[in-house]
């Protein structure tokens, strides 16, 4: 399927994905997939359950080779590199299943998403000279920051098992932030979270893209997708279903159809004018 023209309010082109596609054995979970993330934007990619949108993000971050297709990120193409490359690139994710270290504190799991960041070698930790303990210090500093921005500063010291389901999301987004990326994937980040908690995950969501940062979401809670997003790519079958603004999308009777069945988009449409102008003759009585 060709990709539509937009009109765009957002920035140049940070990602470019020409012609994806990925199959497992006889499954064809992507098929010439092509789109474009813009600066600035939060871009929601949509699909029912099996759509692909996983196995999209899989590609994107190098976790899957695809068999064609192409991924270009900021000048780099990503589907060259190996998975440990792509958060040098600027790129960091998160994934449907929490993916902490449980056992460390909550602190701890984002000093170590710093360690792209950071100089000190092996050498320093074991000597532990001055500018490592300084370089340390910056960076307990700067975890204890971005577990406040993102709003779980009071648990710092708390291992990351027993924060609840919501907090540990919200860790997972911090120690995703600690990586410095300029495009930031969620992978449903509000699964499992209750509406008041999501109220405040939009709220997160909103200022990571304020403060400069592009935001890839898969979501499966529609309102939340269609409320936030600047654009939106809808998959079925690991194909495009639909690309465009919330509203087009939305209301693409092949998403409709998607979700809800078919036949939902025509039970979906208002009646035609014409049949109340010019009601339907009667069968004549036998
Ligand atoms: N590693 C794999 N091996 C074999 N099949 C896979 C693998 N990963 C995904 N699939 C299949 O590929 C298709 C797309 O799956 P994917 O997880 O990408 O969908 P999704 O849109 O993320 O679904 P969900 O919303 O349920 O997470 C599905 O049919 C799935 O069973």
């Amino acid at each position: 399927m060709s990709v539509p023209a937009l009109t765009l309010k957002t920035g140049e082109p940070l990602l470019i994905a020409k012609g994806l596609s990925k199959r497992f054995g006889g499954l064809q979970a992507l098929k010439d997939v092509s789109f474009e993330i813009r600066k600035g934007e939060i871009f929601g990619l949509i699909g029912p359950n099996g759509a692909g949108k996983t196995t999209l993000f899989n590609v994107m971050t190098a976790l899957y080779i695809p068999e064609s297709g192409s991924c270009n990120f900021q000048g780099v193409e990503l589907t060259r590199l190996k998975p440990h490359q792509i958060a040098e690139q600027g790129l960091a994710r998160t994934f449907q299943n929490i993916r902490l270290f449980a056992a460390l504190t909550a602190l701890e799991n984002v000093m170590i998403g710093q360690h792209l960041r950071t100089k000190a070698g092996l050498w320093g930790a074991v000597v532990r000279n001055k500018a490592t303990r300084e370089e340390e210090a910056r960076t307990e500093a700067r975890a204890l920051e971005l577990l406040e921005y993102v709003g779980i500063g009071h648990v710092a010291n708390e291992v990351a098992s027993s924060l609840s389901y919501g907090d540990q999301r919200r860790l997972e987004i911090a120690r995703a932030l600690a990586t410095g990326p300029a495009l930031l994937a969620l992978d449903e980040p509000a699964a499992g979270m209750n509406p008041s908690e999501t109220v405040v995950l939009r709220a997160l969501i909103e200022k990571i893209r304020d403060d400069g940062i592009t935001v890839l979401l898969i979501e499966h809670d529609m309102k939340l997708v269609m409320n936030m997003c600047d654009r939106v790519l809808a998959l079925e079958y690991g194909q495009v279903l639909s690309y465009g603004l919330p509203h087009e999308v939305q209301s693409d009777p092949r998403v409709i159809e998607a979700y809800l069945g078919k036949g939902a988009a025509q039970d979906l449409q208002p009646p035609p004018a014409a049949a109340t102008d010019n009601p339907p003759e009667e069968s004549a009585a036998p």
